[in-house]
């Protein structure tokens, strides 16, 4: 009995050892394969990251956790994974070079822009703003170090006039139409958005009367309820085809009331009447500037306006197209003279309107020549063509007002600023033929 007690129990102690041999065996054999998965989870998420072309570690590490996938691979893996890390690492280069290409394209840093005190500092609504006058003058309120917010809806404005200030903290920019009303915070306003070349706004014609009227009477409600002074940017076309020669701030004009220059003439007509009725009547105060026949860079190669068509067609050789016999006269303005001047007559405190134009007057023909032979090798050949309905004869500011009130005169020569304006037209050209492959031909204006 006492025997077989003894054997019964050294049998239990024997099942017990064995029992506990075979957990401790699973532990181990459990504890091993799970650090193998952790290993190659990680090595799968490392393979993952550079799969995916996320470049985003310094070099260094980079290239070591590069190593250590390949040493891995080595060990685990097939020819196949080999084969997927070298594709990967074609495709990081690949977009290393584009993201090179593109940083390449941003411009690195901001033009300089001057430091104002909050006192001094002013928020300047531009409209029109991305537009060839308005990106001009953007550009000198930015750099004088105020907060500008640029209003545009790009109907003939474009972005890329602005883009150099895109994420500047002073610079904000709105796609907004203002024919429709606009809520925003202004010290200043520059009300200049409206289409300005003949053919722009004789294409049209109900758009442009409804931003020139619309449109001001949105401004200048913003204006009277903010308490912003406002400059409205009005034109020498309210003289109409003038009977008066130069003509002053004093001079009623020639208009045709029916006429196809009409929506453009008789707009800013209304939008300088509609500017003096809310000075009366609601205490705004506003700046009236009647802008002659302005050029310069960032005209559109497609503006239709004789500076910008007669530049592109002698660069390109092709016939300068004069509308009618040439006789009929105009004077030109630089763009940054009449920013100067816009700028010195917001400052101002003379309120009534006030001619803005350069007075050196040529006739096309005239101008044509000039613009021909300032073009070096040009074999361009000048031809008349039918004249422009309601076309004005002559025209020349007198600026005698802007002299005595704003101390303000044009700097900037005709040949100078033709020079500049040809080689900014030189570089879009290039620009135009290599990335676009649409030339000015496809686009030009004509309307003989
Ligand atoms: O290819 C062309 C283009 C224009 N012209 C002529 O050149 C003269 C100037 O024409 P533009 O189209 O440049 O400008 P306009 O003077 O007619 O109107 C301008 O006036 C002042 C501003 O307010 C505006 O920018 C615009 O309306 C006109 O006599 C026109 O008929 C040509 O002979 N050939």
């Amino acid at each position: 009995m006492l025997r077989q007690t003894l054997k019964f129990r050294k049998t239990i102690s024997f099942l017990c050892v064995l029992s506990l041999l075979i957990l401790i065996y699973l532990i181990i054999t459990k504890s091993n394969s799970e650090h193998g998965r952790t290993h190659y989870k990680i090595a799968e998420e490392k393979r993952d990251i550079t799969f995916r072309g996320f470049n985003i570690f310094p070099k260094d590490e980079y290239n070591n956790i590069n190593k250590m996938n390949l040493q891995s691979s080595n060990e685990v893996t097939s020819d196949d994974t080999k084969h997927e890390l070298a594709e990967a690492k074609n495709r990081i280069q690949e977009l290393e070079k584009k993201i090179a290409i593109l940083e390449g394209r941003m411009p690195q840093k901001y033009p300089e822009v001057k430091f104002l005190g909050y006192k001094e500092r002013r928020r300047i609504l531009v409209t029109g703003g991305a537009g060839f006058v308005g990106s001009h003058l953007v550009d000198i309120l930015m750099m004088k170090g105020h907060e500008v917010i640029v209003v545009d809806n790009f109907f003939t404005g474009r972005k890329r006039n602005v883009e150099h200030w895109f994420g500047h903290r002073n610079f904000e920019m709105i796609h907004h139409d203002i024919v429709n009303p606009l809520y925003v915070e202004a010290d200043e306003i520059y009300h200049l958005a409206s289409p300005a070349s003949p053919p722009h706004y004789m294409q049209n014609p109900v758009k442009t009367i409804k931003t020139n009227t619309l449109g001001t009477i949105n401004m200048l409600g913003l204006a009277r309820r903010v308490g912003a002074r406002i400059l409205i940017a009005s034109t020498s076309e309210v003289y109409g085809d003038p009977l008066v020669h130069p003509q002053p701030e004093s001079y009623w004009g020639h208009v045709n009331p029916i006429g196809p220059r009409a929506c453009y003439d008789e707009g800013k007509r209304v939008a300088e009447t509609l500017a003096y009725s809310y000075a009366k009547q609601e205490k705004v105060d506003v700046r009236v500037a009647r802008i002659f026949n302005t050029y310069g860079p960032r005209m559109h190669v497609s503006d239709g306006r004789v500076v910008s068509n007669f530049i592109m067609q002698a660069l390109q050789n092709l016939t300068i197209t004069v509308y009618g016999n040439g006789k009929q006269t105009r004077s030109f303005c630089y763009v940054s003279d009449l920013v100067d001047g816009l700028l010195g007559l917001m400052a101002s405190s003379y309120t009534l309107p006030v001619n803005i134009g350069n007075p050196v007057e040529h006739t096309i023909e005239e101008f044509a020549m000039i613009i021909k032979n300032l073009v070096p090798g040009c074999r361009s050949t000048v031809a008349t063509g039918a004249a422009v309905e309601d076309d004005p004869q002559r025209r020349r500011p007198d600026i005698a007002v802007a002299e005595a009130h704003l101390h303000w005169k044009p700097k900037v020569s005709l040949q100078e600023g033709l020079q500049r304006t040809i080689d900014y037209f030189k570089e879009e050209l290039s620009r135009t033929t290599l990335y676009n492959n649409q030339t000015y031909v496809d686009m030009k204006v004509n309307h003989h």
